[in-house]
């Protein structure tokens, strides 16, 4: 049996700090599963094709779904969600990302402002609920995921400046133009961050964007799993009608 811990970051917006997700084995045996399949990350965009970006200068890799080691995996995540996942609702293609010197992933968020259609013929309209970030190796320096609209909750606001301490250096306070904003979290393998993006009539919360900082020395790589939350079908959203042409969003916070 696996055991992990938790500790809340922050209550509203949630976002949840998961320690030992997975062994240190698990983590070397999800890289080699995926290490054949690293290509440049692009960013999905709500309309169009994906696109390669400069904010986005990772590898990226598939993970399958139907190996035992992922199934499990899966089931542990859906396990932690408890209510906000129903038994039909599935996870999308787990995906590795991998950082070498000076490669980042730019201010984002993993949901989109629209929902997307299933391609499984059922029209069903999908967006990804929360997002799993679970650093499996952890070989560099920088390479901190970055919240900056996040701000712990504390009980005691003269407890800030322990931040560090409070959570053993794993997560910190990061900086914006200068001023401390917001919270990172240093890569440590087999942990991981969990944050819930759409509340439950769908609306994301632009409060999760986020960013894989620039890593300085060495090789990071981390796994993303998205639950996957049905919100209807096309016909409901449409009322029948063929829908306007928008523009298309990456979910970029800023170009
Ligand atoms: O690399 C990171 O720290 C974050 C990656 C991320 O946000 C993503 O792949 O969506
Ligand atoms: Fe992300």
């Amino acid at each position: 049996m696996h055991q992990y811990t938790s500790e809340i970051i922050s209550l509203d917006p949630l976002v949840i700090y998961i320690n030992n997700f997975t062994s240190s084995q698990e983590a070397e045996e999800f890289i080699n599963l995926g290490s054949d399949e690293f290509v440049e990350s692009f960013i999905s965009r709500s309309r169009g094709a994906n696109t390669r970006v400069t904010g986005r200068t990772s590898q990226s890799a598939p993970l399958p779904m139907e190996h035992p080691l992922v199934d499990c995996l899966l089931s542990r995540a859906r396990t932690f969600m408890g209510s906000m996942m129903l038994p039909h609702e599935p996870f999308s293609v787990p995906q590795l990302v991998r950082y070498f010197p000076s490669q980042k992933y730019d201010l984002h968020t993993d949901f989109w402002p629209e929902h997307q259609i299933m391609n499984d013929g059922s029209n069903r309209l999908f967006n990804r609920v929360a997002s799993f970030f679970v650093f499996l190796r952890d070989n560099c320096t920088e390479g901190e995921t970055y919240f900056p609209l996040v701000e712990p909750s504390h009980t005691d606001p003269h407890a800030a400046h322990d931040f560090e301490k409070l959570y053993g250096g794993k997560v910190a306070r990061g900086q914006m133009e200068g001023e401390e904003k917001g919270v990172k979290f240093k890569p440590i393998t087999g942990n991981a961050v969990f944050w819930v993006n759409v509340d439950e009539e769908g609306k994301g919360d632009r409060r999760l964007i986020h960013a894989g900082l620039p890593v300085k020395e060495g090789e990071k790589i981390g796994l993303n799993l998205w639950p996957r939350k049905f919100f209807g079908t096309v016909d409901d959203l449409e009322g029948g009608k063929k829908k306007k042409e928008k523009k298309a969003w990456s979910g970029k916070w800023k170009e």
